[in-house]
């Protein structure tokens, strides 16, 4: 007897979500969605709690299923697309994390950083991972811990310790903790994984003084991975499709041809190019990344990562108190022509794609007396858009790619001024789809395809469909003084902070 589910598991920054896909309907029929606590131990540090992130997600996806009325038995697959580089180190023995998950927003290992570079690494890391060297990534987070949590660097020693990114979390419950495993596209965000021999690196490993013995077996993002545990699970459902969130967004947006990109609205941007077999090196501090593996295909993609979007909408709403609602913010933006002038530079947690400023911090500028609330609103909205257009303009120059459309998802996307805006300052075609759940349903493709359930990507380009498309309105001299203003209001935030 045939199954008819697959459940998806999207474990993102703010909250884990359980999605439950009916694979006759071609249709999500379920969704849970469980906050957690953002710790924020001092200025610029971000943590989770690794055991509420497990007990959230295992919560979420038994409620959709218990609620749909399905029977776990009628399960084909899981897949879990995860927010990436947030990473945590627990003991092999007791399965506990020895310290909280450092999540990618985190800046305290700046001076990590700072010395790698001035070891000369920065050329290495680059030629090695397709990185840059910044905080974000998971590599200086765990010698962090290493480093500053009492014994554990001698747990390390003893081979008592394991590290992974969330992905390797979850499966390492989901599966009792019997498979410690992590995929190509998770690998690729932790600064230890040479994209181009797709194996850990020896070299940065030593230089980060991480034990090799630590790290999980990497895996391709579709093929069964693991199956569950079923006194953990209470069913063993296989694991089928894992990828990064943003990859697996990538992957729901259905770009399998070169030069097809996306952009995710969420607490952050991340704007990826499927750039095809070759991994691109970008002259213009774009990063190049991991798209997929499946089979012997490896895709790559070229990535902008803007660490603050709809986290400033959070923050003018929650800290400021401008609005009661995000959907509130569309409404007060329109009710004014322009910003009067004022730019916001959310640079919270620094500045990201392309300006890799971990000193950064945010400003607000060209307020005047006239500045009303509704300006701030808008100016607000306007700097997730900003932001995307500086990562956009050079993808354009690393790919030789003149963009046509972009494709959009995350749930700032559901703000029509803020895609309208987009489609001005980027003067192309803006394509939203109708499910924006386009991380869930990635995850979803790969593990149904993990199980045969589709037999090639071919037959998942059919299941896109178009909502909406946003065009450009805007005439070339007010993009051009919009962009000029958003450019000198950046270069006024840049290393705000003493490194
Ligand atoms: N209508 C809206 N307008 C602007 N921002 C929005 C809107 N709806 C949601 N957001 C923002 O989008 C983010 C949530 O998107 P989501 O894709 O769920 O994020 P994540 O996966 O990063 O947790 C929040 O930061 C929220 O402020
Ligand atoms: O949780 P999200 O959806 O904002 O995604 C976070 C990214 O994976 C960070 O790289």
């Amino acid at each position: 007897m045939s199954k008819n589910y697959i459940i998806s598991l999207d474990q993102g920054t703010t909250s884990s979500r359980a999605i439950l896909y009916d694979i006759n309907k071609k249709a999500i029929i379920g969704m849970k969605n469980k906050p957690f606590t953002q710790i924020y131990p001092n200025s610029g540090w971000v943590e989770h709690d690794p055991e509420e992130i497990w007990e959230g997600q295992l919560e979420v996806m038994k409620a959709v299923i218990e609620e749909a009325g399905v029977s776990y038995d009628d399960i084909v697959s899981i897949g879990i697309a995860n927010q990436r580089e947030t990473v945590v180190v627990w003991d092999r023995i007791t399965g506990k994390p020895i310290y909280n998950a450092i999540v990618w927003q985190c800046r305290r290992t700046a001076d990590i950083c700072e010395t790698l570079k001035k070891e000369g690494l920065e050329d290495v890391i680059k030629e090695k991972t397709g990185l840059v060297v910044d905080a974000y990534f998971s590599g200086t987070k765990i010698q962090w811990i290493l480093d500053n949590v009492e014994g554990a660097r001698e747990k390390a020693q003893r081979n008592e310790l394991m590290v992974g990114t969330i992905d390797s979390w979850l499966i390492w419950n989901l599966t009792g903790g019997k498979i410690h495993v992590t995929d190509y596209t998770n690998a690729s965000r932790t600064m230890l994984f040479n994209i181009k021999k797709l194996k850990w690196d020896e070299e940065l490993l030593e230089h980060m003084n991480i034990p090799m013995s630590m790290m999980p077996s990497v895996v391709p993002s579709s093929g069964r991975i693991a199956v569950t545990d079923k006194y953990v699970v209470g069913c063993e459902i296989p694991i089928s499709g894992v990828a990064g969130d943003q990859q697996a967004s990538l992957f729901g947006q259905t770009c399998f041809d070169v030069g097809c990109a996306k952009n995710t609205y969420g607490t952050g941007c991340f704007i990826l190019m499927n750039i095809g077999d070759k991994p691109i090196s970008s002259k213009n501090n774009l990063i190049t990344t991991i798209g997929w593996v499946i089979g012997n295909e490896v895709k790559y993609a070229l990535e902008g990562s803007v660490f603050n979007a709809g986290s400033t909408i959070q923050w003018i709403r929650d800290e400021l108190g401008l609005i009661k609602t995000s959907e509130e913010s569309r409404i007060e933006a329109e009710k004014v022509n322009d910003t009067n002038g004022v730019y916001l530079v959310p640079a919270f947690t620094g500045l990201g794609a392309p300006y890799w400023d971990m000193y950064a911090r945010g400003a607000i500028l060209g307020i005047t007396r006239g500045t009303r609330r509704e300006h701030l609103i808008r100016a607000a909205l306007e700097s997730i858009a900003y932001q995307s257009m500086d990562v956009l303009e050079l993808m354009k120059l690393d790919s030789g790619i003149e963009l046509k459309e972009l494709k959009v998802d995350g749930g700032a996307s559901a703000n029509d001024f803020l895609m309208q805006f987009q489609a001005d300052m980027l003067n192309i075609n803006i394509k939203r789809p109708t499910i924006t759940e386009t991380t869930a349903l990635g995850a979803v493709y790969l593990a149904g395809l993990g199980e045969g359930i589709w037999k090639s990507k071919d037959e998942l380009i059919r299941s896109w469909s178009l909502d909406r498309t946003f065009a450009p309105r805007m005439t070339k001299r007010e993009r051009d003084d919009k962009s000029k203003g958003w450019k000198k209001a950046v270069a006024k935030s840049l290393a705000w902070e003493e490194a």
